[in-house]
């Protein structure tokens, strides 16, 4: 039997976790700072033994998942490699930057540690173990960044230990992930809490503000509400490449202003259009904009009782739905209902049985 250390049983620790907890022939050991997410994780069935100490844990590993924010991941890879270890150990971690625990990694002296680093590329605006989900990676790319040591088995073995994630995996240089994901998930961080700044320092002026923040502010700065400790840390660790990103959108940033103000409409119109084809045509999310739930998007009309039809079709038809939200609703006009729901069967049965009633349904927005 295999016996598996995850250290850092959070959002994506515990949601590894209950995946991992698939493989009945793996002894699963949590390792966590906090007494309480411990204690949650046994009495949930998250782990099968609970360790306030990584040491102890890490001697008993033949894999060790480092899923603690990434500074401190860095320093758990640290630390084990100052342990006497009888056996090897394949070590991999979740971290959203991959440079510095690669760095560790590949100047790491025991010969017992073949590091393999990853990157599950989904995740939520919560944190805890009690939002974490089994199917919190599902359709998700996997990031891995193996060190030259690790060989196609150790590849193996840890897609194996994944497989219950049903994301799929593709292998980067830790450099290639870092620009990458500076580009689609960290840069973007920062603009969204940039807007959310910049629309405080307007209500100074302008109390009524926030109440005319229409769907595309709340749908632009969704991930404003995440986790401040792990993006800042990520922002840090990402530092170089978070610098020439803040260098390219100043440049970009001044070149609209100037198109802007010498009034060349041509440009700009280009710039849009350019801008919405390569929106359009980005591959459609599997999964809901609720990470973790399965979205509908339906047209409704803006007439009385048009919002409990909808409802009531779905749930005549025995579906439950987790969430609802209207989107753009303004007096006139059509408006969208995005319902979300717990499993992808439940969302199609939904949109079947919607459509049948002459609704227009789409899966993406
Ligand atoms: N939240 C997200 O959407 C995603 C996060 N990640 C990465 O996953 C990692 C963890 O993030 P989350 O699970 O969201 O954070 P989280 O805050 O939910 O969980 C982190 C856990 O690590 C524990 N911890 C902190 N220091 C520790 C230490 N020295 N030893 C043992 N446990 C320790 C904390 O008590 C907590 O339970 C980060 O490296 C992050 O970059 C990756 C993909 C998505
Ligand atoms: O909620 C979202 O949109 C995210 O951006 C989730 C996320 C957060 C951190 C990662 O390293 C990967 C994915």
């Amino acid at each position: 039997m295999d016996t598996v250390v995850i250290a850092g049983l959070g959002l994506i620790g515990g949601s590894l976790a209950r995946n991992i907890q698939l493989h009945k022939e793996v002894h699963l050991i949590g390792v966590d700072q906090k007494d309480s997410t411990l204690q949650y994780a046994l009495q949930h069935g998250i782990i099968d033994e609970a360790s306030s100490s990584f040491q102890a844990a890490a001697q008993k590993a033949d894999i060790i998942l480092l899923a603690a924010p990434v500074s401190k991941s860095v320093e758990l890879l640290k630390e084990l490699d100052t342990m006497k270890l009888d056996k090897k150990v394949l070590v991999t971690d979740v971290s959203s930057v991959k440079g510095p625990i690669f760095r560790q990694a590949a100047s790491l002296r025991s010969d017992k540690i073949v590091f393999i680093g990853g990157h599950p590329m989904a995740g939520s605006h919560k944190h805890g173990i009690e939002a974490s989900k089994a199917h919190l990676f599902e359709n998700a790319i996997y990031v891995l960044t193996p060190v030259q040591r690790a060989k196609e088995g150790d590849l193996d073995l840890l897609k194996d230990l994944l497989d219950g994630t049903k994301s799929t995996f593709i292998t980067l240089s830790a450099e290639e992930h870092d620009e990458m994901t500076g580009v689609v998930s960290h840069f973007p961080h920062l603009i969204a809490s940039a807007l959310v700044q910049q629309a405080k320092k307007w209500e100074t002026k302008h109390s009524f503000l926030p109440k005319l923040a229409a769907g595309g502010f709340r749908d632009i700065t969704r991930i404003a509400s995440s986790n401040p400790g792990m993006w800042q840390d990520i922002f840090f660790q990402n530092k170089e490449k978070m610098a020439v990103l803040l260098d390219d959108w100043i440049e970009e940033m001044q070149n609209f202003r100037k198109l802007l103000l010498e009034d060349h409409r041509q440009e700009i119109h280009a710039y849009l259009e350019e801008a919405k084809h390569y929106r359009d045509g980005l591959e459609p999310r599997k999964k809901g904009a609720i990470p973790g739930y399965y979205d509908l998007y339906v047209d409704i009309t803006d007439r009385p009782g048009a919002l409990q039809k909808v409802l009531t079709i779905v749930a005549d038809a025995g579906l439950s739905i987790v969430n609802i939200q209207i989107l753009e609703l303004r007096e006139g006009l059509t408006g969208v209902l995005r319902l979300s729901f717990a499993e992808q069967k439940i969302q199609l049965k939904a949109k079947g049985v919607l459509e049948v009633f002459g609704y227009e349904v789409k899966i993406e927005d």
